[in-house]
C-alpha cells in the first residue's frame, strides 16, 4: 500500500504499550532541516502522547543521513532502549541520491542485525521536496509519528 493510501499519523493508542518506562535515543540529520525537524516533532510528541517522559528522550544531531549510521551506533551505547534515526534524502541531479539511500538503508539494517537494540528507520527517500513535506506533517501525515509507534512496539519485543 502506498503512503498516499495510508496516513502515516494514524494510530490507536489503546493498542500501544505505555512508554513511561522506556528511554529513547533520537538521531536527527541536519540535511533538509525543515523536514527533519518536522519528523522529530512528530516523533517526540507521539512518544509523549504514549506516556514517555520528556527527560527520557535524548536527541543528537548529525550532518547528513549517511552519518545516521555512526550516530545511531554510538547512541545505541547510551542508556536507551531503542534508537530512532531521522533523515530526509531528496533526489538531486546525480546518482548521489541512490548511494546515500542505499548506504543508510544497509547501514541501519546492519545495526539491527549486529547491534543490541532496535534502530528505527525514519528516513524519507523522496523524489521532491513536496513529497517530503507531505510525509513530515503534511497531507500524508508524519513518518515521525509512525517511527515513534514502531519504536515503542519494538522496545517491548521479546
Ligand atoms: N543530499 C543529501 C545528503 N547528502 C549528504 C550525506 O548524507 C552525507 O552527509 C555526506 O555524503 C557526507 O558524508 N544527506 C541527506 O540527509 N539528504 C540529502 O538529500
Ligand atoms: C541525495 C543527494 O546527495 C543529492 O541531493 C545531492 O544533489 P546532487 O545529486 O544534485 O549533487
Amino acid at each position: 500500500m502506498a503512503t498516499a493510501n495510508h496516513n502515516l499519523s494514524n494510530y490507536d493508542k489503546t493498542t500501544i504499550p505505555n512508554a513511561a518506562s522506556l528511554r529513547f535515543g533520537i538521531v536527527v540529520s541536519e540535511w533538509n532541516e525543515t523536514i527533519t525537524e518536522g519528523l522529530f516533532k512528530g516523533a517526540k510528541s507521539t512518544l509523549i502522547d504514549c506516556g514517555a517522559k520528556e527527560d527520557n528522550i535524548i536527541r543528537w544531531n548529525v550532518p547528513g543521513s549517511f552519518e545516521l549510521i555512526y550516530g545511531s551506533k554510538k547512541m545505541m551505547e547510551q542508556d536507551v532502549d531503542v534508537v530512532i534515526a531521522i533523515g530526509c534524502v531528496i533526489q538531486g541531479e546525480t546518482k548521489h541520491f541512490d548511494f546515500v539511500c542505499d548506504g543508510v538503508t544497509q547501514g541501519i539494517k546492519e545495526l539491527n542485525l549486529q547491534g543490541t537494540k532496535p534502530v528505527i528507520f525514519c528516513v524519507l527517500t523522496d523524489n521532491t521536496r513536496e513529497q517530503s513535506l507531505a510525509r513530515s506533517g503534511g497531507e500524508h501525515g508524519n513518518k515521525g509519528v509512525e517511527a515513534a509507534i514502531t519504536a515503542i512496539k519494538m522496545a517491548f519485543l521479546g
